[in-house]
């Protein structure tokens, strides 16, 4: 499909990106660069790529499709450290978890005749690095585009059939949208999971063992999302602020007004809420778009034996 592809950042979709497209077959020759020496290095242990670079004009050298996943902060710096090198007619796009800021820093600096479309797979694990990717982390997931309005046809239907080969369904959006939607589904579930369990382990009279030896799976399912890459998240909060505020607002509402519901012994509230909730679970499973987080490469989690 591509003759070189350049991947800028091999952490999960960096290097999940790797595994799919030599699966795949989507590319001759597969150049990998990141930022730090000894990720460059375990990448070229695992043996992801066909030549590696501590500099990431280097990779892109050449190269028809580029790839750039790195935490969102670092979009702009990278778009800049890349800029001279690219390809006349190359695409350039990413997979950052918000896309205005994305787009605000990285397309000043993509020159005329290079084609960038930014993107958002949706699609990972609480884990992070070259070690934790694999090559079945697309399949069956949505993969967003964001296209600017003056993007190429040609151009978005090679990267829409690029995600197709790697097992992605596509859908466009406009850049704004995705971060406010997104901003519901990911950030702030996100978010609450950063909160919960750090507020179950501020509790003084119930020590860290009672936490980790009595976690129901609920509790449970939030430490998973708690466990996610800091810089990662950080980054996101800082780049969606003002979706992600919006909807911290609403949510706090509507805590405060449960709250109110339990003070006041309101049944018939707190059961109208719940039913509702459980109607919308129910429509995800009849959509069947409940994918499980795969456990690839993960210890069992049953009760005793040590996660790491
Ligand atoms: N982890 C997840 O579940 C998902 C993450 N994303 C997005 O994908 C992007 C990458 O995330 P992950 O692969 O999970 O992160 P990761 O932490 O596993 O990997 C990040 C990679 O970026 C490199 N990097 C960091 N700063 C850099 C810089 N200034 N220049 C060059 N390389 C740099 C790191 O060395 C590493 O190779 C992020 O923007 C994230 O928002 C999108 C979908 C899911
Ligand atoms: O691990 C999970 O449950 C996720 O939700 C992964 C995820 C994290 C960030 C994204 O932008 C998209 C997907």
């Amino acid at each position: 499909m591509f003759g070189r592809i350049a991947l800028v950042g091999i952490g999960l979709i960096g290097s999940s990106l790797a595994r799919v497209v030599r699966r795949e077959k989507l590319a001759d020759h597969i150049a990998i660069s990141t930022r730090s020496a000894s990720t460059l290095r375990r990448a070229e242990e695992l043996g992801l790529g066909d030549s590696y670079h501590t500099d990431a004009a280097e990779a892109v050298e050449g190269a028809d499709l580029v790839i750039v996943s790195v935490p969102v902060g670092a979009s702009g710096t990278v778009a800049q450290a890349i800029a001279g090198a690219l390809k006349p007619g190359a695409i350039v796009t990413d997979v950052g978890s918000t896309k205005r800021s994305v787009i605000d820093q990285m397309a000043p600096h993509v020159p005329h005749g290079v084609h960038f479309i930014p993107g958002h797979p949706i699609a990972g694990t609480e884990y992070s690095g070259p070690d934790s990717g694999f090559a079945a982390l697309f399949e069956d997931r949505w993969c967003i585009l964001t296209p600017l309005p003056d993007t190429d046809a040609a151009a978005l239907d090679k990267l829409k059939a690029f995600w197709r080969a790697c097992g992605s369904d596509l859908d466009e959006m406009d850049p704004d949208h995705h971060d406010r939607v997104l901003a519901v589904v990911s950030h702030l579930p996100q978010l609450i999971s950063y909160n919960i369990v750090g507020t179950a382990s501020d509790l003084e009279t119930v020590t860290e063992s009672e936490v980790i030896k009595y976690s129901a799976s609920g509790f449970r399912d939030f430490t998973r999302l708690a466990a996610s890459d800091p810089t990662m998240w950080r980054d996101v909060c800082l780049h969606n602020k003002e979706a992600i505020l919006e909807m911290l607002a609403r949510f706090s509402e509507d805590l405060a007004s449960m709250q109110r519901a339990i003070r006041w012994a309101d049944g018939d509230k707190l059961f109208d809420l719940f039913t509702r909730t459980r109607h919308v679970r129910k429509s995800i499973i009849e959509a069947g778009q409940d994918v499980e987080v795969p456990n690839f490469g993960r210890q069992s989690a049953k009760r005793g034996e040590s996660q790491t």
